[in-house]
């Protein structure tokens, strides 16, 4: 692998092996159907996985089960299994009763006698999956999709005829439980949800698809049907707990995978620092991890490896492939036909065509997205290369593990990209390969996912006070009162009533983002590239941009946000584009306010905007070519937040020469670095880490870039020289926003900050936490309430991390839009101190 590097670079920092393992078979269960069994074989399933059947048991037996193992275990089968042997039992116990002899196939348009859900996050995962299950033809099935592409003259035939329905659930939302009537005879029968790559509903999304499977399993119950349900999940901490409060019903959890896996090497790869090139302010620049990976990927295809490389955004998986062309071509120009790109926003054909051509051998590199994460069936690779964390270490062994062919061992790559978590990570191999992955959080007793679901809930069919509970009890008492005073729902002695004629359901948008796509277009031609989300359009074809599709490269022209439409041009300088975006945060209004000498402790509601203000144009070698300015509309997120205030006298050291309220202004202006803009907005969510390790409560040294000063500072105040204050706030808010997932239940996505050594709304120094979501969500509420316990648990974090200058176990973030700068560790551990000492003090 490093047979292409010059001697004197050694870019691998660490070497593991990850031993193989060989399959555990079980037998066929005897009450699967024979036809099933068939079905499968046919499709080379000789005999099943154990983990496999024990999964199917539970399901078939009617336990409510999750599935939670590696990439690629055949977690499918575990509930088509099940699902399809139950309905095909059921077709023929009809045409039995009908006394039918002869096994005829039931007619397209029989009634179902037994009905099953599919449930996937996306609509294209719903599509794979059901083009899976109907190459298996089983007899009597009749599977169907009901999303947001089913024709209209369809939708009636699916609702009256399909036994198994895929869909997700913004249908399930809007198009299935508002009009449960006409769905009656498919509730009636409802035997199984299958609810897939549960792990991805977390979050405000999480929580409201937690609150959508209550309204799912209340509505099957009004039919008088009680469904199993059977989870898959990605290999995740504690799935029966997590799937247990997913649906509201207990589950029990198969983790023990059956599945053959072939050995892996994994190498942690820190490409080299350039010699003949610095970045901004002369700084080192390392090569880059799209440019290592292309190199890489070629490589791999030269020794006719089946390879995968993984690129945190769309526009990297675009330009890796590129280069990984450019360089076979040099070789022999047909090897670089064997490279392509994989990404969301191709077309659905051209992604099929993608996948069997990796399938087929006919492609053997491609450089993708985490378009082929989930759900794809694509695994068995020669090798796996990651440019970049991926954000969780559930998605890095999700990404690794499509690498490895049972007999066979296989290689992973994993290639840091030039920032202080990649490299903490690729010198830091436990914190990779040897820590537990996370778990998923939702809450879905938070008021504000609770009130929306609940207004649905009631719409659908009166609530009664003995279905309190699984909406969350006194939680839903109180949203339900609410709802009473705005006159939404009416209390009567049965129960909540809806009031009005109009259904709630088109109000509610379950995954807290919003509007239509961006068609990109390419003007000559009218011909559509692709799609671009709405809340990233600015930052990737704003006018000027350089944008690639299929490694063809286009300039955009104009950028419409209004029709949502980005017209294009082909073109192919020798440059790309860097937008340069400004995040601010402003109070609309204080709800609560606490003062505690010096600190206060606010809630309220606030605005964040971030604009892309320009672009630069960077040559290949990252030469800046020049700034553009742009004149885009900014994008505002009205949510809550929670904040606190440090006054100048409490940061500073002991009698300032200057006045506190110079001194502080002094420092260098974080309004926009001090920012974490790329948050919650959906869409451009481009990294994650877990939360930081809460701390032993051990008080260690915190070995902070400059030691805190103790001498000569105020008793209680930081003693922080104004230089470190951007530094120390910005670390602060950092490893709080790390650490409210452990009080507020939401996910650190879920929510964002800004710090600010003055902010011009507070008149001080300020860090924010904020609800990354339109009208907030409830975790500014949480923090607020929790502020003690909470930001003396950020300080533990830090304290007990042995870092010497921060990582991303305490203040680094993985969001961070500033690339985590400044950064100041110790002097975060002396703004915590601080304010903790002024809460505990003067608190109540
Ligand atoms: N018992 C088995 N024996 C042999 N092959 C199997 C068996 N079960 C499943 N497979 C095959 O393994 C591949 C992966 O299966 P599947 O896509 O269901 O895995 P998965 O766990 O859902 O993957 P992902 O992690 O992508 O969600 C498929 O090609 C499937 O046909």
């Amino acid at each position: 692998m490093t047979a292409g590097t010059p001697s004197r670079e050694h870019p691998v920092t660490h070497v593991a092996d990850l031993p193989g393992r060989a399959a555990r078979y079980a037998e066929w269960p005897s009450w699967a159907d024979p036809a099933v069994v068939a079905a499968l074989r046919d499709c080379g399933v000789s005999a099943p996985w154990a983990h496999q059947v024990e999964a199917a048991a539970h399901a078939y037996e009617g336990r409510h089960v999750v599935i939670s193992t590696g990439t690629a275990s055949g977690k499918s089968l575990a509930y088509q299994l099940p699902v399809l042997s139950r309905l095909a039992a059921g077709e023929k116990a009809k045409a039995s009763v009908r006394g039918s002899r002869v096994a005829e196939p039931p007619a397209r348009d029989a009634a179902p006698v037994v009905t099953a859900l599919y449930l996937s996050p996306t609509k294209a995962l719903g599509a794979d999956q059901l083009r899976s299950v109907s190459s298996l033809d089983v007899p009597g099935v009749r599977a169907a999709a009901f999303d947001g592409d089913t024709p209209m003259a369809e939708r009636d035939w699916v609702r009256a005829h399909a036994n198994w329905v895929f869909t997700n659930p913004d249908m399930l939302h809007r198009g299935i439980l508002s009009a449960h009537g006409r769905w009656a005879t498919f509730f009636r029968r409802l035997s199984c949800v299958v609810v897939d790559e549960c792990h991805s509903y977390r979050g405000v999304f999480g929580s409201h698809v937690a609150l959508l499977l209550r309204r799912l399993r209340r509505v099957a119950e009004h039919y008088g049907a009680s469904p199993v349900f059977v989870l898959a999940s990605a290999t995740t901490a504690s799935p029966a707990s997590f799937a247990s409060r997913l649906t509201g019903v207990p589950c029990v959890a198969v983790t023990d995978d059956a599945s053959p896996r072939g050995a892996r090497t994994v190498a942690l790869w820190e490409p080299p620092l350039l010699e003949e090139l610095t970045g901004e302010n002369g700084a080192p620049v390392r090569r880059s991890a799209g440019a290592e990976t292309s190199r890489i990927l070629a490589d791999l295809v030269l020794e006719g490896a089946r390879s995968l490389a993984f690129i945190r955004s769309r526009r990297g998986a675009e330009l890796a492939a590129l280069g990984a062309r450019r360089i076979l071509s040099e070789v022999d120009p047909a090897l670089a036909e064997s490279v392509a790109a994989y990404r969301s926003g191709y077309l659905p054909e051209e992604r099929r065509a993608l996948e069997a051509a990796l399938l087929s051998g006919r492609l053997l590199g491609v450089a993708t997205t985490n378009a082929l994460e989930l759900g794809v069936d694509i695994a068995g690779l020669d090798a796996v290369v990651l440019a970049g964390y991926p954000g969780t270490l559930a998605s890095f062994w999700q990404q690794a593990g499509r690498a490895g062919r049972s007999g066979d061992s296989a290689l992973v790559v994993f290639v840091a990209r030039d920032d202080p978590l990649d490299t903490y990570l690729v010198h830091h191999p436990a914190a990779l390969l040897s820590r537990p992955v996370e778990t998923a959080v939702l809450d879905p007793a938070n008021p504000y996912v609770l009130a929306p679901q609940l207004a649905c809930a009631v719409a659908e069919l009166p609530l009664t006070l003995s279905e309190l509970e699984v909406f969350g009890g006194a939680a839903a008492q109180e949203v339900l009162a609410e709802l009473a005073e705005q006159k939404l729902v009416r209390r009567r002695s049965s129960g909540w009533y809806w009031t009005s004629r109009d259904r709630p359901h088109a109000e509610v948008g379950i995954r807290g983002t919003g509007g239509e796509q961006i068609a990109v277009v390419e003007a000559d031609s009218g011909r559509m590239l692709g799609t671009v989300d709405p809340g990233s359009a600015c930052v990737t074809v704003h006018p000027g941009a350089v944008y690639l599709h299929q490694g063809s490269s286009y300039v955009v022209d104009e950028l419409d946000l209004e029709t949502g439409l980005a017209l294009v041009h082909a073109e192919n300088p020798d440059w790309t584009t860097t937008p340069r975006e400004i995040v601010d945060i402003s109070v609309l209004s204080t709800q609560e306010k606490q003062d505690y000498g010096g600190v206060s402790v606010c809630l309220g509601e606030v605005a964040v905007t971030s604009q892309v203000v320009g672009y630069l144009r960077r040559r290949p070698s990252g030469e800046v070519l020049d700034h553009t300015p742009l004149d885009l509309p900014e994008q505002s997120l009205r949510t809550r937040a929670v904040w606190y205030t440090v006054s100048a006298e409490l940061l500073g050291p002991e009698e300032p020469r200057r006045s506190a309220r110079s001194a502080v202004p002094a420092a260098p202006d974080v309004r926009d670095s001090g920012t974490d803009g790329e948050v919650g907005t959906g869409g451009h969510r481009v990294g994650t880490e877990s939360a930081g390790p809460v701390g032993t409560g051990e008080e260690a040294p915190a070995n902070g870039r400059g030691p805190v000063r103790e001498g000569g500072r105020a008793p209680g105040s930081a003693g922080l020289v104004p230089a470190r204050i951007p530094g120390a706030l910005h670390a602060a808010e950092h490893a709080a926003i790390g650490l409210l997932p452990l009080f507020a239940t939401c996910d650190r996505w879920d929510i964002g900050g800004v710090s600010t050594a003055w902010h011009e709304d507070t008149g001080e120094a300020t860090v924010f936490v904020h609800d990354g979501h339109p009208g907030g969500a409830g975790f500014a509420e949480r923090g607020y309430a929790a502020i003690v316990p909470w930001l003396a648990a950020t300080r533990e974090a830090i304290v007990s991390c042995e870092c010497p200058t921060g990582c991303p176990s305490c203040v680094q973030s993985p969001k961070c839009g500033n690339g985590n700068e400044p950064l100041d560790k110790a002097g975060a551990v002396a703004v915590l101190g601080t304010v903790l000492g002024a809460l505990r003090q003067h608190g109540p």
